[in-house]
């Protein structure tokens, strides 16, 4: 077979096509996301970023069939490709079928580390356990590796360390235990939601510098879940801005940070404080910008443009027809039909 050309981009790890998923039973069925298509190569980290609400957790949870015992995918397809090369669609696999993706081709980190981590056992066995399951290694080799996984993810005295069990960790430390058990199998793909929130900046900032290097080093992909853009700055290289449920803007991060086309966007945008302005706005005594209204409810979702009760830009037109994700002139794709007019 000929070898593809060289700059041909690499296949991707992850493609998601028109997911939807809903909550409740068929009759009392809520949609919480929908039409949600995304694809993520390896090496790059997508970033999906929207306020509270806007369904970024219900999607990533979707991706790895981890939804509440309520929730249902409708429709659409999750193509993960493994360490093998070969592409199956997440969906279509039943529960023991997922257990060995999860934990292998797939790991996840989250907000609360302590959450994830076991109380009873030590950091050591629980980064050694999904190593003797997937990778088949007996129990010394597999804490060989674990004290191996520690080091790597900057934990000093690593050896000693494995011995200890989570309540004898910092938070920071704790969260890099949790990258260790995410990563020790190797995965295609890491999914992070929110991983830096409940920490404070300095150590945020050393989470994410860890990730990256890990990131270099192993050539996963990453979908990073948060909504605040200063994180998505540092650590993605695509995003995706989530509103109501849609994706209603998506680009590289440059595109979107530069030339945001999407009016929420924007309006995202300037909510997030400049160094300094927060002193500027008490002096003067006006507060920063903040977008009016709120994220509509499932149960009552307009018709139409779900942003435009919100949108100073919004004409009657706007309430009509759900707007389509359009390719705009900077090549960001935007789900605004007025984005070439504001
Ligand atoms: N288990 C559930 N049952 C019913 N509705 C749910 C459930 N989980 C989430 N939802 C609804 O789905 C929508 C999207 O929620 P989701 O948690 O994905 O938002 P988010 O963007 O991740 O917000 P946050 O940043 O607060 O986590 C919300 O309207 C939420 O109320």
């Amino acid at each position: 077979m000929a070898a593809p050309p060289a700059d041909a981009a690499p296949e991707p790890t992850l493609r998601v096509d028109g997911l939807k998923v809903g909550f409740g039973g068929s009759q009392t069925r809520l949609i919480a996301v929908e039409d949600i298509s995304l694809h993520i190569s390896p090496g790059r980290t997508l970033a999906l970023v929207g306020e509270s609400g806007s369904g970024k957790s219900v999607t990533s949870l979707a991706v790895i069939r981890l939804l509440a015992a309520r929730g249902r995918i409708v429709s659409g397809r999750i193509a993960l490709r493994d360490k093998a090369g070969a592409v199956r669609d997440l969906v279509e696999l039943d529960e023991p079928a997922l257990e060995a993706v999860r934990g292998n081709d797939l790991g996840m980190i989250f907000q609360e580390p302590m959450t994830s981590l076991n109380p009873v056992l030590t950091v050591g066995e629980q980064i050694a356990e999904p190593i003797r399951i997937h990778m088949g290694l007996s129990r010394r080799a597999a804490m060989q590796r674990a004290i191996e996984m520690l080091d790597r993810v900057g934990i000093p005295g690593a050896a000693e360390r494995a011995r200890q069990y989570p309540h004898e960790f910092s938070g920071g430390m704790r969260q890099r235990v949790t990258i260790a058990i995410a990563l020790a199998c190797d995965p295609v793909l890491l999914l992070a939601d929110e991983p830096t929130t409940a920490l404070d900046v300095t150590v945020q900032m050393q989470i994410l510098n860890l990730l990256r290097s890990l990131q270099q080093q192993q050539g996963m992909a990453m979908l990073f879940v948060t909504h605040n853009f200063g994180v998505v700055a540092e650590i993605a290289h695509d995003v995706s801005v989530m509103y109501a449920g849609q994706i209603v803007e998506h680009g590289t991060v440059r595109q979107v940070l530069k030339t945001p086309r999407h009016p929420y966007t924007r309006g995202l945008l300037a909510c997030v404080p400049q160094l300094g302005t927060a002193s500027e706005h008490k002096k003067q005594a006006t507060p920063l910008f903040s977008i009016p209204g709120m994220v509509p409810s499932l149960r009552d979702m307009p018709r139409g443009c779900r942003f435009a009760a919100r949108c100073v830009h919004a004409e009657a037109r706007c309430r009509e027809a759900t707007p389509a994700l359009e390719t705009t002139d900077t090549g960001n794709i935007a789900r605004c039909i007025r984005w070439n007019e504001i």
